[in-house]
């Protein structure tokens, strides 16, 4: 696949929220974002940052204009439909991992393929392994999440976001809950997928050294793409 082809393509997004008025959050907005590009999004608090997210990535349904990642058309699939196109597509990231603290790394790890059913458990647990080495990991794997340090938890966390190989990372804060050091590296590890892997990364980030380390910034205003 080139890369020059669009892996996400949003068209005048907007979305209103209910509570307790009826206001417009995201007010029109359309970008493309092309393969192997690390995007990130900034904005003052408020500006709709992680509502466009959680549209870019399926969790949020409720929005007007429309939204193809790879070339499918997602807005009106159904819930169960999104739920696979997510499971095997798009890799997921936040500033607080939500590793299951009693599981080993491993497990962590291995939980989004397992739940995808698609391969044995030992390619599985070979792939876990793998994608903990990726993330400089090895000798970590058995250790119980929560007996492993922030900066390991987050990497642990990146692990389990590419067990599936997703196209496309998506990242609300994912540096936010780290040290500058730890955070760099999380950043040097997204441009290497991106670079190598030719995997699209999209991150939220309210850090200005995260931003300008990335290939490209929207800066959102009230709810509008300011700055692209
Ligand atoms: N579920 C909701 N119901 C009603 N209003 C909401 C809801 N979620 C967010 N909002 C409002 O929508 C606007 C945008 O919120 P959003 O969380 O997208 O901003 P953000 O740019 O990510 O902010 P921050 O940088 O503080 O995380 C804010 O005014 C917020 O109060």
């Amino acid at each position: 696949m080139e890369r020059n082809t669009n892996t996400l393509e949003v068209r005048n997004l907007i979305k209103y929220f209910h509570d307790p008025q009826t206001f417009q959050v995201i007010k029109g907005i359309s970008f493309d974002v092309k393969r192997g590009e690390f995007l990130s999004i900034v904005g003052k608090s408020g500006s709709g940052k992680s509502t466009l997210l959680y549209v870019l990535s399926t969790m949020d349904t409720d929005y007007e204009g429309s939204l193809r990642v790879k070339g499918n058309l997602l807005t009106g699939q159904s819930q169960n439909q999104l739920a696979t196109f997510r499971n095997e597509n798009i890799g997921f990231v936040f500033q607080f991992h939500y590793l299951l603290p009693e599981f080993s790394a491993l497990q962590n790890v291995m939980l989004p393929a397992l739940k995808l059913g698609k391969h044995p458990q030992e390619e599985i647990e070979h792939r876990a392994y793998e994608s903990l080495k990726l993330l400089d990991l090895q000798g970590q794997e058995l250790k119980k999440a929560n007996k492993l340090s922030g900066g390991q938890q987050q990497r642990v966390a990146i692990a389990r976001a590419l067990i599936n190989n997703p196209s496309v990372i998506m990242g609300d804060e994912p540096t936010g809950n780290l040290d500058s050091k730890n955070s760099q590296a999380v950043q040097e590890i997204f441009r290497n997928l991106a670079k190598e892997f030719g995997q699209t990364i999209i991150c939220v980030t309210h850090d200005n050294d995260f931003a300008a380390n990335t290939d490209r910034t929207i800066e959102m205003a009230d709810g509008l793409i300011l700055q692209d």
